[in-house]
């Protein structure tokens, strides 16, 4: 878990994503890049005057030649030191460049991810029912990574280009006519790269977005494992993987296969150039118009100025995809949070907890109404168990009063004040929910409990798990409570993992709880346990039950049944029992699970889920 000390460490990024979606997607980055203006110019200077350094060696090399090795006018030691100077200060400033570069590469990298995790961590719920984790998962890797390349790179090869002209103007000071022969191919080297690219261009992006795809196979493969296995369907899976690798696999095939043929062409036309040199610059030489060291000098600048120009091939095609990737980041970043708080939105105000539901009408997204003038209220400190089919939307509920969805009319009052009019933190801090799905995270079980009050004292982690029944399991574990828990918990048992949940949600002391079919894996006698140890501990706590088990509703103080969107009836689970039809046909339907699991305790069958629970001692 994340020490105080360590989340001190987290430095924000210093600068955002222009917020205009009408400018271009580079304009829209630059603030991210200008943050770190200071190593990158530092870092492209280093670069201009080392290779500014780099174009002095062939010239002092043509004249060693001409003066010294030929007309024996001056010492060869006289260039022999200036040309090893030239070639250290080169490799310093290389280097040094090279180190700013990458330090400049992996903070923009760091910045542009943390700005999209940022804006992930804001989005609402809504979000996430509609996004797949393997394409979030490849946004926040391989987007962000071409958009840094080309964001540092292009730069860097623009430099180079800025150099190449600097070597142009040496080859016209020692001849003009050659100069300009010799840059005969460097046009078509470039069109070349270029053309090379654009062929590449749709093959690597394909293979982008199919290795995406493989993501997202394999994380529904690792997270539904259990599902896979249930239905011994590992064949298909593999099947579905290895078709989507091959897929993959052919991008890379095809990728190689225009690389071979483009690539020699690339690489090998600028030796045209070499060999025009030689023949033009020979003959000179031969007519005395020019030394035998300029076509020395000039096999030197050519290579220069070319290889910038090969470069500008790829620069373009990295820039084809950055674009493509920043329109895909940029979705995310541009993606406004439906939930918000407004500046200067005040903290909940928490007295006795009462909860009204006021003529509530819900549905998610575009999708058909759940709730339809729903209206129900909890009073202070009472359990109120919310009963309804399957699907009838007593989940939705929990999740209106955690505001993880915000009600398309009517509102939603705590102790008076409607909980889109207060801030989500307080909000959330004063609502407990515990879920019948609950995700725990890979670390120790006392770190999982004080997920939410990470410095909780131990003793208080320690109660919170003995009201939820967990601290008797908990101390069997190989570590006790800093055992570290496989991932999302399931290196424990469904109860275990919702005693933990429980305890987790218990430690900070919310004043109103959700308990969404909580206690749904544990076995009735523990749930009958941990209600009554939760009874003395929340006194005083308003209490939202959603429940598909006699035995939780009644534990409630009164039963709130739920159908078609309304609350349709109210009381006690005894009364509506003998007054209403419709609540024991519901009953019926919703309680055949708890049927099933007293057949299981009669024939003395061991639960699937819940290992025996421990007597639960709450602490006074
Ligand atoms: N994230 C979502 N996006 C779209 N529709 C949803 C979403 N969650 C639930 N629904 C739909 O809303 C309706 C109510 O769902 P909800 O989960 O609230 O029912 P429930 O009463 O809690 O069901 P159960 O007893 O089976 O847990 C269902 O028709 C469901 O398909």
């Amino acid at each position: 878990m994340l020490t105080e000390r360590e989340a001190r460490r987290y430095s924000a990024p210093k600068a955002g994503i222009d917020p205009d979606p009408g400018k271009s997607w580079m304009r829209r980055a630059l603030p991210v890049l200008l943050a770190h203006k200071g190593i990158f110019a530092t870092s492209l200077i280093l670069s201009f005057a080392g290779l500014v350094l780099q174009v002095q060696i062939p010239s002092l090399i043509q004249q060693a030649i001409d003066h010294s090795i030929v007309a024996h006018e001056r010492p060869l030691e006289g260039y022999v030191w200036p040309i090893i100077a030239c070639a250290v200060a080169a490799t310093l400033a290389a280097f040094i460049s090279r180190w700013f570069l990458l330090r400049t590469a992996y903070a923009l990298e760091y910045d542009l991810r943390n700005i999209m995790y940022e804006r992930l961590t804001l989005l609402s719920a809504s979000f996430y029912d509609r996004s797949q984790t393997g394409q979030l998962i490849s946004r926040a890797n391989s987007d962000i990574r071409a958009l840094q390349r080309y964001l540092v790179f292009a730069p860097a090869v623009f430099v180079q280009c800025g150099v190449a002209f600097v070597a142009f103007g040496y080859m016209l000071s020692i001849d003009v006519p050659l100069a300009f022969v010799a840059m005969v191919t460097t046009p078509f080297v470039y069109i070349l790269a270029v053309r090379m690219r654009r062929v590449m261009f749709p093959v690597s992006w394909l293979i982008q977005a199919r290795l995406a795809d493989v993501a997202t196979i394999v994380d529904e493969n690792i997270n539904g494992a259990r599902v896979v296995k249930s239905f011994a369907a590992e064949q298909n899976q593999l099947f579905s993987l290895a078709k989507a690798a091959d897929r993959v696999r052919w991008g890379y095939t095809k990728d190689a296969d225009l690389r071979a043929r483009w690539t020699p062409s690339v690489q090998n036309l600028p030796r045209v150039g070499l060999a025009l040199v030689l023949l033009f610059g020979g003959y000179m030489v031969i007519q005395g118009r020019i030394e035998v060291g300029a076509i020395l000098a000039f096999n030197s600048y050519l290579l220069m100025v070319q290889a910038p120009f090969q470069q500008l091939g790829m620069v373009i095609m990295l820039g084809q995809r950055a674009a493509a990737s920043a329109g895909r980041v940029y979705d995310i970043i541009d993606e406004q949070p439906e939930i918000v708080d407004a500046p200067g939105t005040p903290d909940l105000v928490v007295g006795s907890s009462e909860i009204v539901f006021d003529s509530v009408d819900f549905a998610y997204g575009d999708g058909p109404p759940v709730l339809r003038d729903f209206s129900m209220s909890l009073r202070p400190g009472e359990t109120v168990a919310l009963v309804g089919r399957t699907g009838s939307g007593k989940s939705t509920v929990a999740r209106l009063l955690a505001r993880f969805y915000d009600v398309d009319a009517g509102a939603i009052l705590i102790d008076g004040q409607d909980v889109r009019q207060v801030s989500t933190g307080s909000l959330r801090r004063a609502v407990g929910v515990v879920f019948e799905e609950p995700f725990l995270f890979s670390i120790s079980v006392a770190d999982n409990i004080a997920y939410g009050l990470p410095d909780a004292p131990r003793n208080e982690i320690e109660a919170a798990a003995t009201a939820a029944g967990a601290d008797r399991f908990i101390r069997d574990l190989e570590d006790g409570y800093d055992t570290v828990i496989g991932e999302r918990g399931y290196t424990l048992s469904g109860g275990q993992r919702q005693r933990v949940a429980i305890a987790r949600a218990l430690l900070p002391n919310p004043p109103v709880m959700i308990l969404d079919d909580a206690t749904s894996a544990i076995d009735v006698d523990t749930e009958q346990r941990i209600h009554h140890a939760l009874h003395g501990l929340l006194a005083g706590r308003t209490t939202l039950v959603i429940a598909h088990r006699l035995s939780t509703i009644t534990l409630a103080d009164r039963v709130v049944l739920l159908e078609d969107g309304a609350a349709v009836a109210e009381g006690s689970h005894e009364d509506l029992m003998a007054t209403n039809p419709l609540y024991r046909e519901v009953l019926d339907e919703v309680t055949d699970k708890e049927i099933e699991d007293d057949m299981a305790d009669m024939s003395g069958a061991p639960r699937a889920q819940e290992p025996a629970g421990g007597q639960i001692e709450v602490r006074p």
